[in-house]
């Protein structure tokens, strides 16, 4: 696990845009198509800012985030609305997007149709995750109901995910399925984080998520 660090989020910002750009053009060289998933919450959007002017190919980028809260695509909770607003612009309005969230229906009754569409996109070409303090990445929260199912070898690509700490339930990424892309990208800001991931390293997956997925890991730093 390589640790870049920043002077402020801006330079992160534009630094890690440039580095999944280069990241999704190499993969465009040899392949007729590259997948990303990107985290949600408030770390991404300024990443996003300055990506989605990235001149590549992004009619042959399929995207997708690693997770999704449980809400109508037009609520202030919603990843994919985020993801619309900050990265499906400028350049990368061309990109595919793989919503998870389907309207009226429960998680768990969609997870076969969702993983139909994810699977011909595996593995990951790019990966971008963000962290809680509580070493949670995607959805995978220490502690919830199914999370040693979601952190097996054997997981399969989607879990419901129904945390205590969380307004609404959750669809997310497989621990396996996030661990195996091609480049992997964990932007973290502040001193607390830091300290959270340092400790990650010396406790179990079920404690600490994040941990199931730091190998090839190059995590950004900023203050
Ligand atoms: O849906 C989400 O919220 C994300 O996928 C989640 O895993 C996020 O990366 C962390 O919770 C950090 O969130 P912040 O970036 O807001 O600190």
């Amino acid at each position: 696990m390589k640790i870049s660090e920043y002077a402020d989020r801006d330079m992160l910002a534009i630094d890690v845009a440039n580095q999944i750009a280069g990241d999704l053009k190499t993969h465009l060289l040899h392949h007729d198509s590259a997948s990303i998933a990107v985290a949600g919450g408030t770390t991404p959007a300024p990443i996003f800012d300055d990506l989605c002017a990235a001149d590549i190919d992004w009619d042959r980028v399929r995207l997708m985030a690693t997770d999704e809260r449980w809400v109508p695509a037009d609520s202030e909770r919603s990843n994919a609305r985020m993801i619309r607003e900050r990265l499906l612009v400028d350049r990368a309005a061309a990109a595919r997007f793989l919503p998870f969230h389907v309207p009226a229906r429960a998680p768990e009754d969609v997870l076969a149709e969702v993983e139909s569409m994810i699977e011909p996109e595996l593995p990951l070409s790019v990966v971008l995750l963000g962290m809680g303090e509580d070493m949670h990445t995607a959805s995978l929260f220490p502690g919830v109901d199914g999370l040693e199912a979601a952190l097996a070898p054997n997981a399969p690509i989607l879990a419901v995910m129904r945390p205590d700490s969380q307004p609404e339930p959750r669809i997310s990424l497989s621990a396996r399925v996030l661990d195996a892309a091609i480049s992997k990208h964990l932007v973290i800001y502040g001193d607390a984080k830091r300290e959270a991931l340092e400790r990650a390293k010396s406790l179990p997956p079920e404690e600490a998520p994040i941990q199931a997925v730091l190998s090839e890991m190059t995590v950004h730093w900023a203050p």
